[in-house]
């Protein structure tokens, strides 16, 4: 089924510039969102908690700070953008006592309420507004006068007016000019998992230092090892991302073309791809989602385990010595004023 597609002329700027809208949260997407909300003459307060390190950042931006509860009880419309391990608490101790019946509660995934970690009560609207694209390029895009995709999802609604207000609250982040699709919160949240854990992340990092080990275990020396499996990534990606797969293997040697055909499959074969059936049934039956919170209400110490592990990977030591090599590439992340 193809999906509908909404853009700037189906989306009224002025429904979401006549609410007050909270925003929980200052980081990747919730700076974002904050300040495109504001450029776009929406009246925007930010949720932060006494002593947060995102405050000074989110006042020296020119946004006005109250905790999450204040804020909360001050919207009308309240989008979580806190980790999605944060958020049951937040919602349970600042969110549920200011919900009153006819506010609407936003999200930027749908992780808790799909798997019913958060559950609202009937007379809220639930909306989710989801940029397909990190917070930075979100708020890059919105300042140059673009915008990223971004997916929206109504869960509940009570007034009957959660789309139009859903696609007003993306138009104001820039979403609409690049465009706007309708999906579920359970479709949302089992692909963007599924993205994720098997192919973008999980799937990506662990195939660039699966190539890395093989090369260097082989005798060949590091710094050409990175190169070749990690540092040459972004070409291709980038090849891909402008034109598809073709375009990719369009504009690389006809050799490596030949090398593509003939060893991709060998490399992602059956067994991989019943491995990633096996995850997204992890994913829907929500064994991950169990996994991920008893960790976090255990103090995260799968988290910092995977953590340490990660960062001691020989491809990290390497790497960090020939990007030194490339001023170009070590750009700090930074919030886009
Ligand atoms: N990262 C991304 O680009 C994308 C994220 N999303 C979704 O957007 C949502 C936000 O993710 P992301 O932007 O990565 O989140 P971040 O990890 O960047 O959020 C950090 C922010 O949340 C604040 N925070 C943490 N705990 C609390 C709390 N208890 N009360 C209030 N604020 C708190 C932090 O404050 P402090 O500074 O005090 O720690 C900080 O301002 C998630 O649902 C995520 O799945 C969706 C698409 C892409
Ligand atoms: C790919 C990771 C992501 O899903 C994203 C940036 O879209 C996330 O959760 O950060
Ligand atoms: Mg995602
Ligand atoms: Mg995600």
């Amino acid at each position: 089924m193809t999906a509908e597609v909404f853009y700037d002329g189906d989306a009224d700027l002025s429904i979401i510039q006549g609410k007050k809208v909270a925003v929980i949260g200052y980081g990747s997407q919730g700076h974002a969102h904050s300040l495109s909300l504001r450029d776009s003459g929406v009246e925007v307060v930010v949720g932060l908690q006494e002593g947060s390190k995102s405050r000074p950042k989110a006042e020296e931006q020119g946004l006005t700070v109250k905790t999450p509860a204040e804020a909360s009880a001050w919207a009308d419309v309240i989008m979580v953008l806190a980790p999605d391990t944060a958020q049951r608490k937040i919602y349970a101790e600042s969110i549920e006592p200011n919900l009153t019946a006819g506010k609407a509660l936003f999200f930027g995934h749908g992780l808790n309420i799909r798997f019913e970690l958060i559950k609202p009560p009937a007379d809220v609207t639930i909306a989710m507004v989801a940029p397909k694209g990190p917070g930075h390029l979100v708020r890059r895009q919105y300042v140059d006068g673009k915008g990223v995709p971004a997916l929206i999802a109504i869960e509940q609604d009570p007034t009957g007016e959660g789309q139009a207000l859903a696609l007003s609250y993306a138009k104001a982040i820039g979403g609409t000019r690049a465009g706007v699709i309708k999906t579920t919160f359970k479709e949302e949240t089992e692909t963007d998992l599924f993205g994720e854990q098997a192919v973008l992340c999980g799937g990506a990092s662990a195939l660039v230092q699966t190539g890395f080990e093989v090369l260097t275990e082989a005798g060949y020396a590091p710094e050409i090892a990175y190169f070749e499996c990690l540092h040459e990534l972004k070409l291709i990606v980038d090849l891909m991302y402008e034109g598809g797969i073709a375009r990719q293997r369009y504009s690389v040697s006809d050799t490596a073309e030949f090398g593509d055909y003939v060893s991709g499959p060998r490399v992602i074969n059956a067994a991989v791809k019943e491995e990633m059936k096996a995850i997204l049934a992890d994913i829907q039956s929500g064994e991950f989602t169990r996994r991920l919170i008893a960790d976090d209400d255990a103090g995260a110490p799968e988290l910092k385990k995977f953590r340490e592990e990660a960062a001691k990977h020989p491809i990290e030591i390497t790497g960090a010595k020939l990007r030194g090599m490339m001023s170009w590439v070590d750009r700090p992340i930074t919030e886009t004023a």
